[in-house]
């Protein structure tokens, strides 16, 4: 049975950087490729990091229910692709979303069968670190990610794993959640996620 995982967390947490090391693992896995309407940073590809969108382009793909979810996060618009999702699962590969906690909320209502990876800093400070370190977004909108993040942290109870990616431990996360996939395929009673 292919699995659904949600992994989520706050900006900056490392989830592109745990996905980047699964990647390389060479699984039967499919990464999906989100859409949004925020401007590409340096060295972002479209169709490889996003779909990237204008306003008007997105908004028709939510009217015309392309979109599995779609959430407004610091002022831009974020989507999942709902053929995406739909295509990898026929080839029975387990499929990736990497979102935010509010598409996480979205997909629970939608698919509560699917897998809820919560992925954690080892405290505010690291993560505030680590968005500094990156250099990504301007001072204001680096503080509106961390007032998010803060909201985003209390909710990791609602998840059915926390995954903990302390400084300079990435590889210790990533194992983790590999570990987490392995036992999920050993359930007695798998997840099959069934859209609503
Ligand atoms: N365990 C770690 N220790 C130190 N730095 C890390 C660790 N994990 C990730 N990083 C670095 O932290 C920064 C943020 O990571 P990343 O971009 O993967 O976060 P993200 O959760 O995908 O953020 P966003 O949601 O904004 O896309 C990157 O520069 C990344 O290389
Ligand atoms: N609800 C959704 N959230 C998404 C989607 N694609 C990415 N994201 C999350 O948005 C924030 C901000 O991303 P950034 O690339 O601008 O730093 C982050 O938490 C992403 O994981 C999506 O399709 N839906």
């Amino acid at each position: 049975m292919p699995l659904l995982v949600v992994i989520s967390g706050p900006s900056g947490v490392g989830k592109d950087a745990a996905i980047a090391e699964l990647k390389k693992k060479d699984k039967p896995w499919h990464f999906v490729v989100t859409a949004t309407t925020r401007a590409p940073r340096p060295g972002e590809s479209d169709g490889i990091d996003y779909i990237f969108l204008d306003e008007g382009t997105f908004k028709k793909l939510r009217e015309d229910d392309q979109l599995l979810e779609s959430a407004e996060y610091a002022g831009r618009w974020y989507g999942v692709p709902r053929s995406q999702v739909a295509e990898a699962m026929e080839t029975g590969k387990d499929v990736f979303l990497k979102i935010d906690v509010q598409g996480a909320e979205s997909i629970r209502a939608l698919a509560p069968e699917a897998l809820f990876i919560f992925l954690a800093p080892g405290s505010i400070e690291e993560l505030a670190g680590r968005l500094n370190r990156r250099q990504t977004e301007t001072p204001e909108e680096l503080e509106r990610r961390l007032q998010i993040a803060r909201q985003e942290l209390a909710l990791a109870g609602q998840y059915d794993y926390c995954v903990v990616n302390r400084d300079d431990s990435l590889d210790q996360a990533v194992a983790e959640i590999e570990a987490i996939i392995v036992a999920e395929k050993c359930r007695v009673r798998p997840r099959i996620v069934r859209f609503s």
